[in-house]
């Protein structure tokens, strides 16, 4: 089908190492189902594809973790966020399993679960990141929403919309299992964050994203300059010299081609528009690390199919996937 990409990564070991990590976990939010993504997308057959069709050499536990030992007997809301306790043991325990695979050089591959996750994929490759080569990285950030909501500004209580005030310390932390671990020291700096598809953005968001003078682009953008000129001002924005993190949320995507999804929003990407994206990240050759999130099988039984599908072809792309 197609041969391994000429693109040679800035920031990763020679080799074309895959580190992938299953992360079937859905405490993020309140529906059930996001935790069978990753076995559906890796049934609908991408692992193989990523080795056979792009080359790349795996490195995969052949498990898709539910982290059901690190599960709280009980885990009251407090300061107002749901499953606090889960989200945090998860996402500290994934943190170490995406660094370890960035420590080695290995591109590191999460398929979600719900946004929540990345909480612990970004601070993971942060880590590995700012260790190995003493850099900080950029996040792309691909989602109909903002997900920077702290606990106070939140309405649904919903971690999945939080992980981006997390990463960048705007959502104070506390005692180790309260996200302590994190530390005080941000894993990502607002400068260095780009959101691509907003439509849907909360009042108390949209007031972070103004008063911190966050690099978005929303919808209305690309309407306006196309999704050509919004990613060749998104990539101006991190510069030619920083290693990426892309944050893939499946609901940037217009419902049309991506239904089964737990917040869908109308107005969305085209899939072509979102596989350019994609494209475009890994033609940088400043990829490190991406995640794929907020696929739910269970929802839509119509649109699961085209929705995992959607999943797997913004995957290959990123990872070097090319038309032609
Ligand atoms: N990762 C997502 N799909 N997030 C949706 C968040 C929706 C809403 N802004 C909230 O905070 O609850
Ligand atoms: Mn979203
Ligand atoms: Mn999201």
């Amino acid at each position: 089908m197609t041969s391994p990409s000429t693109i040679s990564p800035k920031f990763l070991s020679a080799g074309n190492e895959l580190g992938v990590v299953a992360v079937g976990f859905s405490g993020g939010q309140c529906k059930p189902g996001v935790d069978a993504a990753p076995t559906a997308l890796i049934q609908a057959g991408l692992l193989t594809q990523l080795k056979e069709d792009l080359g790349y050499t795996l490195h995969h536990d052949d498990k898709v973790h539910n982290y059901s030992s690190l599960m709280p007997h009980s885990d009251p809301s407090y300061r107002n966020m749901k499953n606090p306790l889960a989200v945090s043991a998860v996402t500290q325990q994934l943190a170490t399993q995406v660094y370890e695979h960035a420590k080695h050089g290995r591109l590191v591959l999460t398929l979600g679960g719900d946004h929540s996750i990345a909480i612990g994929t970004v601070a993971g490759t942060s880590r590995a990141i700012k260790e190995r080569l003493g850099r900080e990285i950029a996040v792309i950030w691909v989602d109909a929403h903002a997900d920077i909501n702290t606990p106070e500004t939140s309405d649904s209580g919903n971690i999945h919309g939080m992980p981006v005030a997390f990463l960048t310390g705007l959502a104070k932390v506390e005692k180790n299992e309260m996200f302590g671990w994190l530390g005080e020291e941000p894993k990502l700096s607002l400068k260095k964050l780009v959101y691509i598809g907003l439509r849907d953005v909360d009042k108390g968001e949209k007031k972070i994203l103004r008063e911190h003078g966050v690099r978005a682009f929303s919808m209305h953008d690309i309407d306006r300059y196309g999704i050509g000129r919004v990613m060749e001002m998104a990539l101006g924005h991190i510069g030619t010299d920083t290693p990426i993190h892309l944050s893939f949320d499946v609901d940037a995507l217009d419902p049309q081609w991506a239904p089964s999804t737990g917040t869908p929003v109308r107005g969305g990407l085209t899939l072509r528009e979102g596989d350019y994206i994609a494209e475009c990240v890994h033609e940088t050759g400043s990829l490190v690390a991406m995640d794929l999130v907020e696929v739910n099988p269970s929802l839509e039984a119509m649109g699961a199919q085209e929705t995992i599908r959607a999943g797997c072809s913004l995957v290959r792309c990123a990872l070097g996937d090319t038309l032609l």
